[in-house]
């Protein structure tokens, strides 16, 4: 505010000499307090004022007192252009005014200049008041009592108190002070100190803001300055997941394996991930400033996907063959906003190549995988053809796999199963599909052998080694079995002290002959077998652990006929084809008889059906056999007589080899019986040991028992 905006205009003066009562009139006539006294040349000399004209009493009206005698020698004159507000401070009630050329243009009044101050301060306040309830933040200041002074519109939202209940009370009786008060105590200024409030509505959080109010050096009141900063808070942690999502998406478009681009409806990209340099050989950092349009103008794709997808309004893929000669798939897929308006378009490049080239090798790998199971399946064949091997069923198929993996090491195998399942045969295919199958394959039937014989039998002897043997001595097992394959049946009947004598010899790959002294280096691959269960024998003590060990390094378990039941009628076929041979005749069997083999529970194995087919088809007068007229148990009721005129008795006509051999059953086997052994037997039936053991072996591998 000016002088010149609240100044009385008005440029008149008196004259020093002029009396009194003329200047009294002027004022009353101008309504002014005062007026200025100049001298001849126009210069202010005085002030002269009601107050003066007052005070000179009575005098004034008689015309006698002059302007000079009574008028202010002490004059503050005011610029029109000074702020009205240095009138306050000057120690006059009356100013004259004049402008830049100080010629008088008006007069101020002390009281005008309180007037128009009082109406600017008003207005100030006012204008504060206003500026602080449109504030966001909470204004709320106390005197040095601690009492409200100042609660703005912010203050009455947040502290959920009115304004009217605020002001002129204590703070802690209004709000849970906090601080504000220890302001008016230390006179510290405090910044963005930041608190939590719990309301029945949740937390709210608050930064804040404090300052002591100062006059003369004094604290003379706080104010405190709050925002809630809780709406600010949530949406901070709010940008922070959304930042984090924004890096997981980043991550996941980098990490793909697939080329992906993005952009806006136009075709602008906006972004591009490594994959597609990858796939493309534009580099990511200048995808970024080009356009569909400007890839298609280079060549790297040849339709624009985004146009697609704009005009299908959803995702479309389409097939591009790029220079190199590379398939590629392309997918795009449209981002819609809430509006069902399209503001991105997801592209994902797919190069098929790769894949291509997968399915190539897949199918190379398929047709290879094929050609070995073609060679396996001959192998097979082969092996079955070799040896009359019948593999039908799962369980039988995987010993078959076995054993010709076996047959590609030299390993020591142990083939465990019940009598007549078929380990002597393993042991041959064994033998026959390994490099050693051009070299000889010795079975030696421990048990068979008297304990007497089996050093001799085993490691052979010198000449004159002991009474009887033969004068020019004679090779053992391993000796003949040497650079092939020595199959040491029935392991388990082994006598204990020989027992050691075979470890060693397994050992050293050596042996030296009963009476030699020279030990022989042996090349032999040793293949056990027995139906009993070593590891109870090894328990017992009836059977060495450490030759156990030796012999148990890939032990495969053959699994007896009632558990693979598959293998039966084929067995029956192939062993029903070559007894129609041997005996040049031609049968069939009725539906009948095989449900009826297939029912029984063969204890005898493999063998017991190759003896029950050649009985049937030698016993049975019918072209078409009916059933199993036979008992399917072979061994007979009664046992046989030793002596006397009918030791052999024949009951009906049936083939001579298989009368001879249950003759030569029941005649060894009583004789055992009764001996105890092959060399006591031999003796009594007259004939070579070798004889009675190779019968006895024939005996067996008939399933005859004896
Ligand atoms: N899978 C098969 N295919 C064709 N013939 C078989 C098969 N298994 C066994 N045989 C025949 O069954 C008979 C008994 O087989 P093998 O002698 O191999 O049995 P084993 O288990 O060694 O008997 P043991 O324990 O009594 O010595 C033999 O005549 C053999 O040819």
């Amino acid at each position: 505010m000016l002088v010149k905006n609240i100044m009385t205009l008005n440029n008149i003066s008196v004259q020093p000499g002029q009396t009194a009562l003329e200047a009294w009139e002027i004022i009353i006539q101008t309504r002014l307090t005062g007026i200025p006294v100049t001298d001849p040349k126009g210069s202010i000399i005085g002030v002269l004022s009601r107050e003066e004209i007052i005070n000179a009493g009575p005098r004034v009206l008689e015309g006698n007192v002059k302007v000079r005698d009574i008028m202010q020698q002490e004059i503050f004159i005011l610029k029109e252009d000074a702020p009205a507000s240095d009138a306050w401070t000057m120690p006059a009630n009356v100013f004259p005014v004049v402008d830049d050329n100080g010629r008088i243009t008006g007069m101020l009044e002390r009281s005008e200049v309180g007037h128009t101050l009082f109406k600017v301060a008003s207005q100030i306040f006012q204008q504060a008041e206003t500026i602080m309830d449109a504030a966001h933040n909470g204004i709320i200041a106390i005197d040095k009592n601690g009492i409200i002074s100042t609660f703005n519109i912010a203050a009455e939202r947040i502290t959920r108190r009115k304004k009217s209940e605020a002001l002129g009370r204590h703070l802690s009786d209004v709000i849970i002070p906090h601080g504000l008060l220890d302001i008016l105590e230390n006179g510290n200024y405090q910044s963005h100190y930041k608190f939590s409030l719990g309301y029945s509505s949740g937390t709210h959080t608050y930064l804040t803001n404090r300052s002591p109010i100062i006059e003369n050096g004094q604290v003379v009141g706080a104010i405190g300055v709050f925002q809630d900063i809780s709406e600010i808070e949530f949406i901070s942690e709010e940008l922070s997941s959304v930042k984090q999502l924004n890096k997981e998406l980043e991550t996941i478009i980098e990490s793909s394996y697939d080329g992906i681009i993005i952009t806006d409806p136009s075709g602008q990209i906006i972004r591009a991930n490594h994959a597609h340099e990858r796939i493309t050989g534009i580099p990511t950092a200048s995808i970024q400033k080009m356009t569909m349009a400007d890839l298609i103008a280079k060549g790297v794709y040849s339709q624009s996907i985004v146009d697609a997808v704009i005009e299908q309004n959803g995702a479309v893929t389409l097939s591009e063959l790029t220079a190199d000669n590379n398939q590629l798939l392309i997918t795009g897929n449209p981002v819609h906003n809430q509006q069902g308006e399209i503001i991105r378009v997801v592209i994902n490049i797919r190069d098929m190549s790769d894949l291509n080239n997968l399915k190539n090798q897949l199918e190379q790998s398929i047709a290879l995988s094929e050609r070995y199971h073609g060679e396996l399946t001959q192998l097979r064949s082969r092996l079955i053809d070799q040896v009359g091997l019948v593999v039908k069923s799962t369980k039988m198929k995987k010993v078959l796999g076995m054993a010709l993996r076996m047959a590609q090491v030299n390993s020591t195998v142990l083939l465990l199963g019940e009598s007549g399942v078929g380990k002597e045969v393993v042991a041959k295919a064994i033998h026959k599909n390994s490099k050693r199958s051009s070299g000889p394959f010795i079975t030696v039937n421990c048990g068979a052998i008297p304990e007497n014989l089996l050093e001799s039998e085993m490691f052979g002897y010198e000449k004159g080694a002991f009474t009887g043997a033969n004068r020019e001595g004679k090779p053992g097992m391993f000796e003949l079995a040497d650079n092939g394959t020595l199959f040491l049946d029935e392991i388990a009947d082994l006598p204990l002290h020989f027992q050691v004598k075979l470890l060693r010899a397994l050992q050293e790959r050596e042996i030296t002959r009963i009476g030699g002294t020279r030990p022989r280096q042996i090349d032999v691959r040793i293949i056990a077998a027995t139906n009993k269960q070593l590891e109870e024998l090894v328990q017992d003590g009836k059977f060495r652990e450490d030759l156990y060990f030796r012999l148990n390094v890939v032990p495969i378990h053959i699994p007896p006929l009632r558990e693979r039941k598959d293998d039966i009628i084929p067995l029956v076929y192939n062993f029903k084809k070559s007894f129609e041979k041997v005996y040049g005749m031609e049968k069939e069997f009725s539906p009948r008889v095989f449900k009826e083999l297939m029912e029984y529970q063969w204890p005898g194995n493999v063998r017991e059906v190759k003896n029950v087919v050649e009985r049937l088809l030698v016993t049975s007068s019918e072209q078409v056999i009916k059933s199993v007229d036979i008992p399917l148990n072979i061994t007979p009721a009664t046992p046989p007589q030793r002596h006397g005129p009918h030791q052999v008795t024949v009951q009906g006509i049936i083939p001579l080899k298989a009368a001879q051999l249950e003759m030569e059953r029941q005649l060894i086997g009583a004789a055992l019986k009764e001996l105890g052994s092959t060399y006591k037997v031999a003796k009594a039936l007259h004939v070579d040991q070798s004889t009675i053991v190779r019968k006895v072996n024939r005996l067996r591998e008939n399933g005859l028992s004896l």
